[in-house]
């Protein structure tokens, strides 16, 4: 096989996945494609521990995800990956030269601090988006909303009938709200808890709510110590659990990539 660069890799690995979805229809209209995606190890944990940020990708398949940041027009994640990983979220190597896509953060309670780096790391780099912060209904005239704005995110507050019992916005409520700003695809990276909920919500919802599942799998046992990528998801809907339907899997550097464009 002739050389190729992890760069070309994933873009190639990008098109073929991202082709395969658009001739399977799945390129929706009434929300944002959503791409679902994590690092796990063997043992399907995506940090050693609670609290913990963990390094599990390889150099090459973090190249993918960086990759796969700049083809989407937003990046989300919860609030409990903020406050334990305070990332970036953009593609480092290449700033200037590629779409980054904004930062979605799902955030209940605006518990986000406001020195949080995603929160500021815009105003230094013209490449970089401001943030879009999704909370629920408790904070639609807070002091804590106000500072937020005051960094330059925008918040968006869910209503409550979109909320779910413990106040949580509901995914669909979440994914229309930001249609409705112009957002046509996101990438939803993590924690456990939006894992969870996504996935819930796709295997319960007659419609698809994820349509493609791309998981890193690293060569790495952590033990019960670690936070599971499922553990939040009760697929109650799917006792026997839930198939992937023509699972693609491609190694990257030392890590393997399964990818599944998802069936409704
Ligand atoms: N290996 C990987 O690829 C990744 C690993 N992580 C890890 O995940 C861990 C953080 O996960 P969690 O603590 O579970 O926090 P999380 O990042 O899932 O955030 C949970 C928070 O999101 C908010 N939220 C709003 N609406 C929600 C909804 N409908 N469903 C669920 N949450 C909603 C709530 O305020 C909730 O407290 C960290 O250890 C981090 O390192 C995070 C991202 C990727
Ligand atoms: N793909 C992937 N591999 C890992 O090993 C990870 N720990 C993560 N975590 C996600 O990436 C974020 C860090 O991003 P920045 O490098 O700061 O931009 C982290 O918060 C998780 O969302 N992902």
């Amino acid at each position: 096989m002739p050389f190729r660069s992890p760069y070309e890799q994933a873009d190639i690995f990008c098109q073929k996945i991202y082709s395969k979805a658009k001739e399977e229809d799945k390129i929706p209209q009434s929300k944002p494609l959503v791409t679902l995606t994590f690092a796990q190890t063997l043992d399907a944990k995506i940090s050693a521990a609670k609290n913990a940020k963990t390094k599990l990708s390889c150099e090459e398949s973090m190249i993918l995800t960086h990759h796969l940041r700049t083809i989407h027009d937003g990046i989300l994640v919860g609030v409990g990956t903020i406050l334990i990983d305070n990332p970036r979220l953009n593609e480092p190597s290449l700033l200037s030269t590629v779409n980054n896509p904004i930062p979605i953060i799902l955030d209940t309670n605006l518990r986000i601090p406001t020195d949080a780096k995603i929160l500021h790391y815009h105003k230094t780099d013209s490449a970089a988006k401001a943030p879009i912060v999704v909370c629920g209904p408790s904070n639609a005239h807070s002091q804590k909303k106000k500072e937020v704005e005051g960094c330059g995110a925008r918040v968006i507050c869910i209503d409550p009938s979109e909320c779910d019992a413990e106040g949580r916005p509901l995914i669909p409520s979440i994914l229309k709200a930001l249609k409705s700003v112009g957002i046509k695809s996101v990438m939803v990276e993590g924690g456990a808890n939006v894992i969870g909920s996504f996935l819930d919500c796709s295997a319960s919802s007659g419609v698809p709510i994820v349509d493609v599942l791309i998981v890193t799998i690293s060569p790495k046992i952590i033990g019960s110590r670690g936070t599971g990528a499922s553990d939040q998801a009760t697929l109650a809907s799917h006792p026997s659990g839930l198939d992937l339907k023509d699972p693609v899997y491609e190694q990257f550097g030392t890590d393997i990539i399964c990818a599944s464009v998802l069936a409704p």
